[in-house]
């Protein structure tokens, strides 16, 4: 972890979650001491927002969801709209994420008008960005990112950001990138972000876990976590902040 950025741990929990393991999380999480070096962060799914929102808030647990629509309100079926983000007390939204650009066909072209909705409505978004193996064996991974990053063009240059790099082949697979790989693209990544005008966090997301945190949290440009799985459960979140904590001291 490097620079003056506060260290952000965010947990995505993806569709998991119900009302009582909710309960049962933040019961087992809430006698830890909130941590003055790290940000913790929650995403849980659309229906956990209202009911997770005031003890987080007390526990000074940021509060996001994992997708938004664009438009501001009216006929969109099914859709969520930033206001109402706000509404439940969310301060960040997960936009891009990978598991939606590919299973819902999601295109760079809606993620730039879910950021300008998000901005509009002071949400921050979570942009995620990351390449398939495939993508990192043809040797492509930096021209895809750029290619992601490329939604903020013309963006504005003090709007909330965070960036999280997720390589598809290390999502949910129990594999992660070596430090050399993390090390190498998060340089990349920063370079592309100042070439765009944004001074933004960059955090590390892919099979993150109580074993392997402080070796990722450790590698130079890495300025957080996005943890899926691990984050569902409250022992395994706690371990990852405390790594997070021993890196940043
Ligand atoms: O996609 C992720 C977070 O957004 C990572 O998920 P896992 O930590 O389960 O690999």
């Amino acid at each position: 972890m490097t620079g003056s950025k506060r260290c952000l741990i965010a947990g995505n929990w993806k569709m998991n979650g119900l009302l009582q393991e909710a309960r049962d999380f933040i019961a087992a999480f809430g006698s830890n001491p909130a941590p003055e070096s790290v940000e913790i962060a929650l995403m849980p799914p659309f229906t956990l927002l209202h009911p997770m929102s005031a003890q987080l808030a007390e526990m000074q647990i940021e509060l996001g969801a994992q997708n938004v629509y664009y438009e501001d309100k009216g006929a969109f079926t099914g859709s969520i709209c930033p206001l109402m983000l706000r509404d439940a007390g969310c301060h960040y939204v997960i936009l891009g994420h990978s598991e939606r650009r590919s299973i819902i066909g999601e295109s760079n072209a809606q993620i730039r008008s879910k950021l300008n909705a998000s901005w509009l409505h002071g949400l921050e978004p979570i942009l995620c960005i990351g390449e398939t193996l495939e993508q990192r064996e043809r040797g492509i991974t930096n021209m895809v990112l750029a290619e992601q990053l490329a939604v903020l063009k013309g963006a504005p240059k003090n709007a909330p950001l965070t960036i999280a790099y997720e390589p598809v082949w290390a999502i949910g697979t129990g594999v992660t990138a070596t430090k050399e790989q993390v090390t190498e693209t998060h340089a990349f990544v920063h370079e592309e972000l100042t070439r765009l005008g944004h001074d933004c966090r960059v955090l590390y997301g892919g099979s993150v876990n109580p074993g392997n945190a402080e070796e990722l949290l450790s590698c130079p440009g890495v300025e957080g976590a996005l943890v899926g799985g691990a984050s569902l459960k409250a022992d395994s979140f706690m371990q990852i902040v405390k790594a997070a904590i021993n890196v940043a001291s």
